[in-house]
């Protein structure tokens, strides 16, 4: 069984994010050896400002020449500053792209399964938002902190040398306070709080993902008034969690600006006292003001840090989530149409803690034979496509075995086996684009011609013929610019392209009418002999066409056999039977031996020898 990985300590999942950014380490060096330079120029700067203003003021000094001062150290300082950010946001850049592609690597061998059992809101705020506050560690962190503590501890130290201790001791002190103390004043706190923050942020971020999605159905059903207010609420968390944070920013700013004062003051008094050259005094006393610009830089990067610790450990766990499947060693390469097998197939879907839900698929054996076409029909929830994802291995079974001409599919590359057997489903999306990038999608190199008989096919030409862009139609968003029917035979057009040896039809009729589906389907029997078909469907009369149909009824086959024996007619007179079955059985236990009998007597009567039926 595959088991989630504990949840690593911080230091751990900060060696993680250093092994995967590692190559812009160096730059990053060099943009925190520009930004140490360009504060240390920063304080000399100011303090010769200062000091050559109170030096003209009280007759001495040059006014060109601490002009001319001023301009080098100010030139050099803005060309320090302009290769801090030129590399500093080269670093963060990168580090954003190295991110996202270790993100998407990891993520892409678990989907579809890790997407089907997330939450599309958490995967979209992890893979956009999360890799962005990390990149702003990078960005807006490193070198402000580092900067801060080298450039105060070097300042005081070569203050203390040429200014001496006495005068700067009360820098000094408020300095360390300012490092050493406050940017730590309720860190946990506020950690543990960004945390929740996050959290309430991934709730609204879902919810406003789930109204987007199913704006139709909000509107349609009336829910608009219960949808906003349900997002205020969440909107309400995330303002309550985010406070005591951003107090404690409040806090730490406040704390910062009195001790940067307050140095700045013990400076011109103690200066004073000292009887200390006004020079010298004015010098030191601008020059402490702006080194408290450094942990003003490590105030704002705790906050940040709080988020890009936070945000690193859900991209962790989303990076390590464990694979539901991986490649098999052999490419699957179909020459002609494969038969396709179930056998004694159990699976249950994960549940919100790994562990299984009750079994969706029960012992379900199946044999499609070579270019044959195979119908499966069931009451929504029975299982159909639960089956046709196991055949396409967005999971493993439980017990059983799903074999391609006779090899288990995780015998095979799941790239492989993914282009051998194509889905069209009544839930695939059309990209916002032309009509013939939609179609190209899977087949990228498909001439005009190929996807005139494609649509030719799926009984759409005449259609796109008629449309005044021809294949440059635009679709609109999700296929919004045609209708329901058209929509869904681009998509049949698109899986065509592919010439898939395996195709499976997930309700692909359920917006066509009647004469339209006939068509389709004769042209596709006709199309490609070397095609075996799998079907999902709820219009029993599709069932003419088919080699074999199966009945699913609560993730087992009760019936299965060709269309002269599986007729529609039987296939209603199985459902009722086990309805009314189901009623007796819930109506008193004592009739739970009639109504089964009456249900295996139904069943086989209509059943032939090579049907299965599982009561
Ligand atoms: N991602 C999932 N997580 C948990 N349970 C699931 C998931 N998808 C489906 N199920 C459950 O598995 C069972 C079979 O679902 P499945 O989608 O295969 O049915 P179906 O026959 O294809 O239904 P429909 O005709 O409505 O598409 C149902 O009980 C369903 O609730």
């Amino acid at each position: 069984m595959i088991t989630a990985q504990p949840d690593p300590p911080l230091h751990d999942i900060v060696r993680w994010l250093l092994r995967i950014t590692r190559p812009v380490h160096p730059l990053l060096l060099v943009s925190l050896l520009c930004r140490i330079i360009n504060l240390l120029l920063d304080l000399v700067l100011f303090g010769l400002a200062a000091g050559g203003v109170v030096h003209m003021m009280t007759g001495g000094g040059n006014p060109g020449m601490l002009a001319a001062a001023l301009v080098a150290v100010a030139l050099s300082k803005a060309a320090f500053y302009y290769f801090e950010q030129f590399t500093g946001h080269y670093v963060a850049f990168k580090a954003l792209e190295l991110l996202r592609t270790f993100v998407y690597a990891k993520i892409w061998p678990k989907a579809p399964a890790f997407v089907t059992h997330s939450r599309s809101g958490d995967v979209l705020t992890s893979l956009t938002r999360d890799v962005d506050r990390i990149e702003v560690v990078y960005a807006h962190t490193f070198a402000p902190v580092i900067s801060a503590y080298v450039v105060g501890s070097l300042a005081i130290l070569i203050a203390g040398i040429l200014a001496g201790w006495k005068l700067i001791w009360v820098v000094g002190l408020c300095l360390a306070l300012s490092l050493f103390v406050v940017p730590y004043i309720g860190a946990r706190r506020s950690f543990n709080q960004t945390q929740a923050t996050l959290e309430a942020r991934r709730n609204l971020a879902h919810h406003i993902t789930d109204t987007v999605f199913g704006v139709d159905e909000v509107i349609g059903y009336g829910r608009e008034s219960e949808r906003i207010a349900e997002m205020d609420q969440l909107g309400g968390e995330v303002c309550r969690s985010a406070r005591t944070p951003r107090n404690l920013v409040a806090f730490r700013r406040g704390a910062n600006v009195t001790l940067s004062l307050v140095a700045t003051i013990s400076v011109v008094w103690i200066g004073m006292g000292m009887a200390e050259s006004p020079v010298v005094v004015a010098a030191v006393a601008a020059a402490s003001l702006r080194l408290f610009k450094g942990p003003r830089g490590i105030e704002d990067s705790v906050g940040y840090l709080d988020h890009s610790l936070a945000a690193a450990r859900r991209l962790w766990e989303m990076s390590n989530a464990p694979e539901r499947v991986s490649d098999g060693p052999d490419e699957l390469a179909l020459e002609a149409a494969p038969t396709v097998s179930f056998q004694s197939v159990h699976y249950g879907y994960p549940g919100a803690d790994g562990s299984a839900l009750p079994d969706a698929i029960i012992d379900v054996s199946l044999q499609v034979p070579a270019g044959g076409h195979a119908i499966l029909v069931g009451r929504s929830g029975s299982g159909k496509s639960t089956l046709i994802q196991l055949l396409q291995r967005h999971d493993d079974p439980r017990s059983g075995q799903v074999a391609i001409d006779g090899v288990p599919v995780d015998r095979f590359t799941l790239d492989s086996l993914r282009r051998n057997v194509v889905a069209v489903s009544q839930k695939n999306q059309l990209l916002a684009t032309t009509l013939a990038e939609n179609l190209r999608l899977g087949a990228p190199d498909a001439t005009d011609d190929e996807l005139w008989e494609a649509l030719a096919i799926v009984g759409l030409a005449d259609e796109v013929q008629a449309m005044p862009e021809g294949l440059d139609t635009h679709t609109g968003q999700n296929g919004s610019a045609l209708s329901g029917g058209q929509a869904q035979r681009v998509c049949l057009a698109r899986a065509l392209l592919m010439h898939p040896k395996i195709l499976v039809l997930d309700e692909f009729t359920a917006n066509l009418n009647i004469e339209l589906e006939d068509e389709i389907r004769k042209a596709l029997a006709k199309w490609d002999s070397e095609l075996t078909i799998i079907e999902i469907t709820h219009r029993l009369r599709a069932t003419a066409h088919a080699d074999v149909i199966s009945v699913l009824d609560q993730g087992r086959i009760v019936l299965s056999g060709g269309p002269a024996d599986v007729t529609p007619e039987a296939i209603e007179s199985l459902f009722h039977v086990r309805q009314r079955s189901i009623q007796e059985h819930s109506g008193t236990q004592a009739t739970e031996g009639r109504s089964s009998a009456v249900r295996c007597t139904a069943a086989r009567s209509i059943a032939t020898g090579t049907n299965t039926f599982t009561s």
